[in-house]
């Protein structure tokens, strides 16, 4: 499903209206239709609910929305907040429908009282304030009503395509908007409804047809960000095929594990058995083979040259060693080292395979930028930052990676021609062509040491199985978050995450797909 930003949604909007020839007011009938719809789903029963129109569109799909639960039975108290003169065509069309049904209340005229008093007395609160032509401060009345509403209502909230002060875009919240539990948009979600702060006020987000033209309809009606939506690559998670060997599901080298932190490696290595590689070896130090031995059980160790830490100078014979394996991932517990920048120099020009460069490898890549000049355009490479890494590959602060996590992730996705995987409530897969995918698995049981050597191990083992590797991250960062979502959030340990992986690949498996 692609995500869309206020102006993609815009356009889509006036092509259906313009080249199709459907009347805008259609579409808002449509729009204040189906939010009714959700909201008899979650209330059959007629109720008392107040319904707040602004004076644009998101207003006008109020009127809708009131005049259909009055004629449904519903005891319905309808506010104009904002002067009627400035309503949009649409909207006055349902507005004057509404006057010859209820009494609208006017937010202008009437005391702050009475509006409170009728908040404090009905089940249901629907938001159609303001919606995807907001943006800025957000101005009064709505700055008040909406923080008294979270200060003191009691009732469900439905918003209208946004909550009131989460601005579409970026989801930026200037100073409040308004805590929903549910928010009802139309054809497509907005990038504000998974960016930090305005995510965390949408409550539920249901998306809703209403007979706008779809996002992708035309070369020139296709945004470049879509949601990680299973039925874009479960076909390549079909049955372990009948004749398969080791060899089939690809090799995985995973270089990393000093002193002190070869449970990263061992992790990594665990995770891309379990997502079903059939072979995969652990790199690390001289010093750390019999410690790592003594560790893990089924991975093949390769013993680094270099005695405490790996050795940086790469000898020809190892070069060639590197061709054996299918997918590289350098970086879980790689620590710091001397002769650390020739070391990752050397792996980014020799590993002609898919390479993740995690962890330490990227605190590495963010002190020497010019690394990346050292791998061939032809390669893919992967960075998987977590924000605070990801802060310092972008020499700006944590909380600026987080303010612009869809924008900033795309432009170390150009800065590094790699794919970018910024890791966080939501994960933003950015591509070097300029494509976004936000994933929306997760939980903060992801928010643990381990969690991230787990996912760098899963993203190598799918790359090594020769998935296309737009699909093999999609699946990898899906699959993460969803074992996240299978554990307890406080007490799980990586053990816990690494035994779900098999049966939730299971359950991604399209049907019917037996192996062959
Ligand atoms: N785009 C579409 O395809 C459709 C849109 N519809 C509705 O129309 C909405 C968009 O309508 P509009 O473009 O009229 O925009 P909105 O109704 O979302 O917002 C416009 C209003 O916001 C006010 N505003 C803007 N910034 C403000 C600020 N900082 N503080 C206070 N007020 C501010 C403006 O003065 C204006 O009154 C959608 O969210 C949706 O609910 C639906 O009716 C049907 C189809
Ligand atoms: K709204």
């Amino acid at each position: 499903m692609y995500l869309v930003t206020a102006q993609e949604m815009r356009d889509l909007e006036s092509y259906t209206i313009n080249q199709l020839g459907i009347p805008g007011h259609v579409l808002m009938e449509s729009a204040g239709r189906a939010v009714v719809d959700q909201i008899v789903k979650r209330f059959p029963n007629p109720k008392r609910v107040v319904v707040l129109a602004g004076t644009g569109n998101n207003g006008g799909d109020g009127f809708v929305v009131a005049r259909w639960l009055a004629f449904r039975g519903w005891e319905v108290d309808l506010w104009l907040i904002g002067s009627a003169v400035k309503l949009t065509s649409d909207a006055k069309l349902y507005y004057h429908a509404c006057e010859q049904l209820l009494s609208i209340h006017h937010a202008e005229k009437e005391s702050e009282a009475s509006l409170q008093a009728h908040l404090m007395m009905c089940d249901v609160i629907v938001d159609a304030m303001l919606g995807i032509g907001y943006s800025g401060m957000l101005r009064e009345p709505f700055t008040s009503i909406v923080q008294w509403i979270n200060q003191h209502a009691e009732s469900y909230i439905f918003a209208v395509d946004m909550p009131t002060g989460v601005e579409a875009d970026k989801g930026h919240v200037f100073p409040v908007a308004l805590r929903v539990d549910e928010t009802i948009t139309f054809n497509c979600p907005k990038w504000g409804h998974y960016l930090l702060p305005g995510s965390k006020y949408c409550g539920k987000l249901k998306v809703v047809d209403i007979g706008i033209t779809p996002a992708g309809h035309t070369k020139a009606l296709t945004p470049n960000a879509r949601l990680n939506d299973p039925n874009d690559w479960n076909m390549y998670l079909g049955g372990r095929k009948q004749w398969a060997h080791k060899g089939t599901y690809g090799h995985v080298l995973i270089i990393g594990g000093a002193k002190g932190t070869l449970g990263a490696v061992a992790m990594a290595g665990e995770a891309a058995y379990r997502m079903g590689s059939g072979l995969v070896t652990l790199t690390v130090p001289e010093s750390q083979h019999e410690a790592l031995a003594a560790k893990v059980t089924q991975e093949m160790i390769w013993s680094w040259p270099g005695k405490d830490h790996f050795l940086p100078e790469i000898a020809e014979e190892l070069k060639t060693a590197f061709q054996r394996y299918d997918a590289v991932v350098c970086g879980p517990g790689l620590g710091r080292f001397p002769g650390e920048v020739r070391f990752i120099k050397e792996i980014l020009q020799t590993v002609k395979r898919p390479l993740v460069l995690d962890a330490d490898a990227l605190n590495i890549l963010a002190e020497h930028p010019h690394l990346m000049q050292f791998r061939a355009n032809d390669c893919p490479t992967i960075l998987t930052p977590h924000p605070g890494e990801m802060a310092r590959l972008l020499r700006i602060t944590t909380e600026e990676v987080e303010r612009k996590r869809a924008a900033v992730a795309l432009q170390l996705a150009y800065q590094t021609r790699s794919v970018v995987i910024l890791k966080g409530r939501y994960t933003i897969i950015a591509f070097p062509d300029g494509k976004r995918v936000v994933n929306t698995t997760g939980s903060p049981a992801l928010a643990k040491a381990g969690s991230g050597d787990i996912l760098s191990g899963i993203i190598g083992s799918l790359l090594a199985q020769e998935i296309p590797v737009e699909s093999a991250i999609q699946i990898a960062v899906y699959i993460h978050g969803r074992l996240g979502e299978e554990v307890d959030a406080h007490s799980a340990l990586y053990r816990d995450l690494l035994d779900h992986i098999a049966s939730i690949r299971q359950l991604l498996e399209p049907t019917n797909s037996p192996g062959n």
